[in-house]
């Protein structure tokens, strides 16, 4: 799917735009977009006139009217074409989904043993078994087994993952492939709500619904059409009372010419295209208004380790405290580790061999193996001769030896601090009531990290990182990544009520997050961005979910949301600039045509009046084409505070809103004054 994507405006996709266009016309699709539904009941009026000329006593302006019909629907198509287009890409991409969606056959496991049966048939809590070379039949949580998963199917990544029982790395998506071993794996959706079937449905637009802010804009633009035509008809008596004849079709081009036909005509494609980016961002927004409230943040919480640092954290050496020497350090640090998964404590074991350490093996045969967990901070080993070895946060392992009765050596604290002054990690080692020594934790932050806070703080929005680790490699690690505020020996629950605190002072917050304990703080934030590696439950509480697992996509993702909003404010600014341009090269127009002395406000020196009235409409019409690729693109984004923004755009995009049609109506002007 990552290969159609590149593809963005691909012949076929064209193509089929163009005869979306025509689909479109459907009175009942129109209706929809109210400003350009009042353009296709002008454009039947004109046509009419122009097809019974006898009846409406307009033949001598059969010529005219036609022109005007013609200018007329090309407005009409052009705003069809331009959400045909932003649909297209998406259409194209759930085309290559479904592919992937493809009926396999599933080994269920029932009481009588495994059966085969269709994937279409299974439904949650079902058990299925998945080997080598099989595709999974349905999204689910690996209940049993290890397995490397291809998932280039639905995240455009060749390279396998790893999905294993137990922990963050368990939920495995139907669709993709096992590549090697074997799982078992329990069901999690029924059939039509997988994450494909989703994904289909996003990009398909299928569900698309208007955002709030949409539906507001729409409401404003309605209303603003709703007056121009007030305003428009009752010109009609007006000018009959001063003996001025004005024919109807000058007074529907008058009316298309004043309502906002460019943003009206261009609005659905902005928001398509805003969400379509996300997409080829290779994250998945289950909703615009997702995308739109990532436009509006004001607060950020971030992870430390993984997110603002690589997060390979690997240990780089062995500091003894106390009475205890490097060997004793290096034994009880690989024994509290041989059973480590983390990528701390195989590292662990990593740093042993490299400095020729060595360590009995044997000793942790049979010991009872304490997992790492956040709550702890702690992981280790109960041996079976009785001794307990831990290791972990120096706050942690001191408690839990200070509750066996056991002393603290007076080295440890400098030592420790002199690591997290560093912006290490120190993990403190000990064996029943004796702390041995530390593990020199080394993470490095990510390159290009202060100049991406740098932008968020120009954007107005701060940001907190949120880690477990100690207040002194907090701060050091805050300071260097440049970030406003940070919440060290934070607990999972920690995150959640750090983003009620900033909800209630008014605050919109975006989190990421990848674990079962995230996933409250994720559907409480405004924005919840889930890792695709992570657990069923964070993908289902959060908003949006990153096919990459990149944590700090969130930054991008908020740039993506401000270029929408920003987007949609231009083109909003230029197009009510527009229609204030061409009230002036129409309205001397109409008026020199009943009464050739008001010759006078024909400011803009236009050929005609028949020939201005013609420029202004078909400068109005083919604004909308000539936008499109702004509005599918977006405008240049540069992280500035909403003031600023706002100012600058007023002064872009008004003042250019009222310049262009000038020189645009000028120019037609003189072409078509040639032409007739
Ligand atoms: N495998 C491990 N064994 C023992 N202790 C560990 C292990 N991994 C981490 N720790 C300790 O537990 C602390 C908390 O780890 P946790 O993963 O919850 O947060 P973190 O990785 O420091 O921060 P972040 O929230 O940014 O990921 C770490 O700072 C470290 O001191
Ligand atoms: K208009
Ligand atoms: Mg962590």
């Amino acid at each position: 799917m990552s290969s159609n994507r590149k593809s963005m405006l691909s012949g076929p996709i064209v193509r089929n735009a163009i005869k979306e266009s025509f689909v479109k016309l459907n009175p009942v699709t129109m209706m929809k977009n109210p400003v350009m539904f009042v353009v296709e009941v002008g454009t039947l009026v004109v046509l009419l006139m122009t097809l019974l000329p006898g009846y409406f006593g307009t033949e001598e302006s059969v010529g005219f009217n036609f022109t005007v019909f013609v200018i007329l629907l090309f407005t009409v198509l052009f705003a069809n074409f331009a959400e045909a287009l932003a649909e297209g890409r998406g259409k194209a991409q759930a085309d290559s989904l479904k592919k992937a969606k493809k009926e396999i056959t599933a080994n269920k496991v029932t009481g009588a043993g495994v059966k085969q049966v269709p994937s279409t048939e299974l439904r949650k809590g079902d058990i299925v078994i998945v080997s080598q070379g099989e595709m999974i039949p349905g999204d689910g949580e690996v209940i049993e087994g290890l397995a490397s998963v291809d998932e280039s199917a639905i995240t455009g990544e060749s390279a396998p993952v790893i999905k294993e029982a137990g922990g963050d790395f368990s939920s495995v998506t139907g669709g993709t492939r096992v590549v090697s071993d074997k799982i078992r794996v329990r069901i999690t959706s029924d059939p039509g709500e997988s994450f494909i079937d989703r994904m289909i449905s996003l990009v398909e637009g299928a569900k698309r619904q208007k955002t709030p802010n949409e539906i507001a804009l729409n409401t404003l633009l309605t209303s603003l059409t709703l007056i121009f035509m007030i305003v428009v008809v009752t010109l009609a008596p007006i000018a009959r009372y001063l003996e001025i004849e004005l024919q109807i079709p000058v007074l529907i081009a008058l009316l298309v010419c004043l309502i906002p036909t460019t943003i009206g005509g261009l609005l659905s494609a902005i928001g398509i295209a805003g969400m379509d980016r996300v997409t080829q961002f290779n994250v998945l927004a289950m909703s615009g208004k997702a995308v739109e409230a990532s436009g509006d943040i004001n607060t950020m919480i971030l992870d430390k380790t993984g997110t603002i640092t690589f997060g390979n954290r690997m240990a780089s050496e062995f500091v003894p405290v106390g009475s205890a020497d490097s060997d004793t350090v290096a034994e009880w640090a690989a024994v509290s580790s041989v059973k480590d998964e983390t990528p701390e404590g195989r590292s662990v074991l990593e740093l042993m061999k490299k400095q020729s350490f060595s360590f009995d093996p044997t000793i942790a045969e049979g010991g009872e193996f304490m997992e790492f967990k956040a709550e702890t901070r702690m992981s280790g080993i109960d041996l079976k001769d009785g001794r307990q070895v831990r290791k972990g946060a120096v706050d942690a392992v001191k408690k839990w030896v200070q509750a066996q009765g056991g002393v603290i050596p007076a080295d440890l604290e400098a030592k420790g601090n002199a690591i997290a002054s560093e912006g290490g990690t120190p993990l403190a080692v000990a064996v029943d009531r004796e702390i041995v020594g530390l593990i020199y934790l080394k993470d490095t932050v990510k390159p290009g990290m202060k100049e991406r806070f740098e932008q968020l703080r120009k954007m107005g929005i701060k940001t907190i990182m949120c880690t477990g680790d100690n207040p002194l490699t907090a701060a050091t690690i805050a300071q260097e990544a440049g970030v406003d505020d940070f919440i060290a020996e934070s607990k999972p629950e920690d995150k959640i009520a750090v983003i009620r605190r900033e909800q209630a002072e008014g605050k919109l917050v975006a989190m990421t997050g990848d674990g079962t304990n995230d996933a409250p703080a994720l559907a409480q934030a405004d924005v919840g961005l889930a890792m695709n590696s992570g657990t069923v439950a964070a993908k289902e509480a959060a908003n949006m979910v990153d096919l990459d697992s990149d944590p700090s996509k969130i930054i991008e993702v908020v740039a993506i949301g401000k270029q929408l909003l920003m987007t949609r404010g231009a083109l909003t600014t230029f197009s009510i600039a527009n229609d204030v341009a061409k009230y002036f090269a129409i309205i001397p127009a109409m008026f020199t045509l009943a009464i050739p002395q008001m010759e006078a406000l024909n400011i803009m020196k236009l050929g005609s009046p028949m020939s201005a009235i013609l420029s202004a409409l078909i400068f109005n019409a083919i604004i909308i084409p000539l936008l499109i690729p702004l509005a599918m693109k977006g405008v240049t984004y540069k992280p500035m505070s909403s003031t600023q923004l706002l100012r600058r755009n007023l002064f872009l995009y008004g003042l250019g809103g009222v310049l262009v049609p000038f020189v645009g109506i000028k120019l037609i002007d003189l072409a078509v004054h040639l032409w007739i």
